[in-house]
């Protein structure tokens, strides 16, 4: 398979698009949004106050002498950007480093009151006990009803849609109106996925955000060990808060909760997920790679072998999904299999287009997409793909 020429990274330094609003708009938003969530004292006020300085007008400053990951950040680049910009950075690596920064500033890392306290959680909670949740949780009694491929059908695209739900992303979603003039799905290997289930071994998904993109991601992996399509699931969650809304071990067991209190249906799901957690047949893993600011061709050999080794990485989401690709202004119809050949096993993609990257669509889809609405497709978390490569990380044809 051939490893296309490398497009462009993503930066944010070009006024007027997507990753520099994001740095110059949404993240100071998210300061304010953190802010205005607890009544933090004056010290970590005046650290959120400058960090917002810094992240919008100042330049990349090392952590703190006595912080725990300062070596790991440093190699992860924080030495070599020290004194630039935030802007003229790879988009993917300043984004990540200010989830980093935004944690030090509420001293979520240091010994103390704070320490460990998500500064998303009350829009994580709100999210999770919001009645839509409810309704969604509601939904599953019809499943029980349904053929066996109608149920794998509704349980994949819960958990691919769950994916739209994203507390930062609404921040500033533009988002097109109904009746966009394109299927919303503008890449479907959903037959391709469910080909790779063979009813043994183990599915590594990595999630992205908590609430309501997690309950559906933990209905389906419910799903799938309950049918006897995989033994067991790992699930790969963040190590610390990050990207708002992304999902941290104490998120999934308000979900595992959340889903077992429900009435109906939910409630079996809820056994299933608790039993498969304490026979150690769904077992969450907080990497410290998980939030780390590089694309995945820069895995570290741990988590390489233990994708070559499953039978199938789901990967969740818009960051997930450019961490996959490598964070590169590709050309949207350059194959999803030549930008992902390096992964060392079979890997999915479920993803909302909530950033400019794109790989593996159909030019008559792009032409179409581009005439009715634009660039805004790519960015409006209205549009969603279902991308397989079945074949990477696995031997060719002799
Ligand atoms: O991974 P998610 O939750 O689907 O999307 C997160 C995300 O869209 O939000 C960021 C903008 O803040 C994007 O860069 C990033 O990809």
């Amino acid at each position: 398979m051939p490893t296309p020429p490398a497009a462009p990274l993503l930066l944010g330094n070009e006024p007027g698009s997507f990753p520099h609003s994001v740095l110059a708009e949404r993240h100071p938003a998210i300061i304010r949004q953190v802010r205005d969530s607890f009544p933090y004292g004056p010290g970590p006020r005046r650290a959120l106050d400058a960090l917002l300085a810094n992240c919008t007008r100042g330049v990349v400053e090392p952590l703190p002498a006595g912080a725990h990951d300062r070596d790991r950040w440093d190699d992860w680049g924080a030495a070599s950007y020290a004194g630039r910009s935030w802007f003229d950075l790879p988009w993917l690596w300043s984004e990540s480093w200010f989830y980093r920064c935004l944690l030090e500033a509420v001293g979520y890392f240091a010994p103390g009151a704070w320490q460990g306290v998500d500064p998303f959680r009350p829009a994580k909670l709100r999210e999770l006990d919001a009645p839509e949740t409810d309704r969604e949780l509601a939904a599953l009694d019809a499943l029980a009803d349904l053929p066996p491929a109608d149920r794998d059908r509704a349980l994949l695209a819960g958990s691919l849609w769950g994916n739209r739900a994203d507390l930062g992303f609404r921040l500033s979603a533009g988002g097109t109106g109904p009746g966009a003039a394109v299927p919303d799905l503008v890449a479907d290997d959903s037959d391709a996925f469910w080909a790779l289930l063979p009813g043994s071994g183990t599915l590594c998904l990595v999630a992205d955000n908590a609430g309501r993109e997690l309950v559906p991601d933990l209905l389906l992996i419910a799903h799938l060990l309950e049918q006897g399509r995989i033994d067991r699931v790992v699930l790969h969650v963040k190590p610390y808060p990050y990207y708002v809304s992304d999902a941290t071990t104490a998120d999934v067991l308000d979900a595992v909760r959340r889903i077992g209190a429900a009435p109906g249906a939910a409630a079996s799901y809820g056994r299933v997920l608790w039993q498969a957690m304490t026979e150690g047949r769904l077992v969450p893993r907080a990497h410290a790679f998980s939030a780390a600011p590089l694309p995945f061709a820069e895995l570290p050999g741990d988590l390489r072998e233990e994708f070559a080794s499953a039978v199938v990485t789901v990967v969740k989401g818009d960051l997930n999904y450019r961490r996959l690709v490598g964070d590169r202004r590709w050309p949207p119809t350059t194959p999803f299999a030549d930008v992902t050949a390096r992964f060392p096993g079979p890997v999915v993609a479920l993803r909302t287009l909530k950033s400019d990257v794109v790989t593996g669509l159909d030019p008559a889809t792009v032409k179409a997409l581009d005439a009715a609405e634009g660039s805004r497709w790519r960015t409006g978390g209205t549009h969603a793909l279902i991308q397989v490569n079945a074949t990477c990380g696995r031997p060719g044809p002799e």
